[in-house]
């Protein structure tokens, strides 16, 4: 079949995977074989600098302060409230992740192909599972995600594991998806995501 419905049901599917489990890397060959693909944590500083609702939320909740006369977000200062206080994390993660499902919805409602791809750290966390057709999970052991992210961001073991440990435990995560891509040294990760992208064309396909 071509790759663009002319009609029919589009998927909504999730890709996650803990701290530099490598799900950006994955998403990014989906995306080079032609799936859209939202990333949701890049669309989340986005949208806190665009959206009026939720500006008008961060305000209400942490202060008028945290935005400047040309609504540019004082990140430094609303960071140094959310990571040491972790009720003030939850408050804001509940306004953001609402904020984030809305305008993936809106984003997927203009897009033509079978499927498309939504990239999240924190699917499971933010309830947008909730919205999606399937999950893929991308793994890898422990120590190789810490030596990812101590390469990648020019940090320390122990600033990774601080990271890390904010999140749900990756055997969980990996348990609640519907498939699973190896991203270790022992499986190469493009047949994987080859077979993958074949039987999620088949299954838009039959929806
Ligand atoms: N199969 C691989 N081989 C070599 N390097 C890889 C592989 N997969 C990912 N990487 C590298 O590991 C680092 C982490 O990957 P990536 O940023 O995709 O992880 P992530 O799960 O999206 O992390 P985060 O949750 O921090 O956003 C990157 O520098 C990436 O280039």
């Amino acid at each position: 079949m071509g790759f663009f419905l002319e009609f029919g049901c589009m998927l909504k599917i999730g890709i996650t995977g803990g701290i530099g489990s490598g799900k950006s890397t994955v998403a990014k060959i989906f995306a080079l074989l032609g799936v859209p693909v939202y990333y949701a944590d890049d669309a989340a500083k986005t949208i806190m600098q665009t959206d009026a609702l939720l500006i008008q939320q961060v305000k209400a909740h942490f202060g008028d302060h945290m935005y400047d006369s040309n609504n540019v977000l004082d990140r430094a200062a609303l960071g140094k409230i959310v990571f040491n206080d972790k009720d003030k994390l939850e408050l804001l993660n509940s306004l953001v992740h609402p904020a984030t499902i809305r305008h993936s919805d809106e984003w997927a409602d203009r897009q033509t192909a079978p499927y498309v791809l939504k990239e999240a750290a924190l699917l499971f966390e933010s309830g947008s599972f909730q919205f999606l057709d399937k999950c893929i999970g991308v793994s890898a052991p422990q120590p190789l995600r810490i030596l990812r992210v101590m390469r990648r961001d020019n940090i320390s073991r122990n600033d990774v594991l601080a990271r890390m440990y904010k999140q749900i435990d990756d055997n969980i995560k990996m348990k609640l998806c519907d498939y699973v891509i190896r991203n270790d040294e022992q499986e190469m990760v493009i047949p994987q995501v080859l077979a993958l992208h074949k039987t999620l064309l088949q299954l838009a396909a039959e929806a």
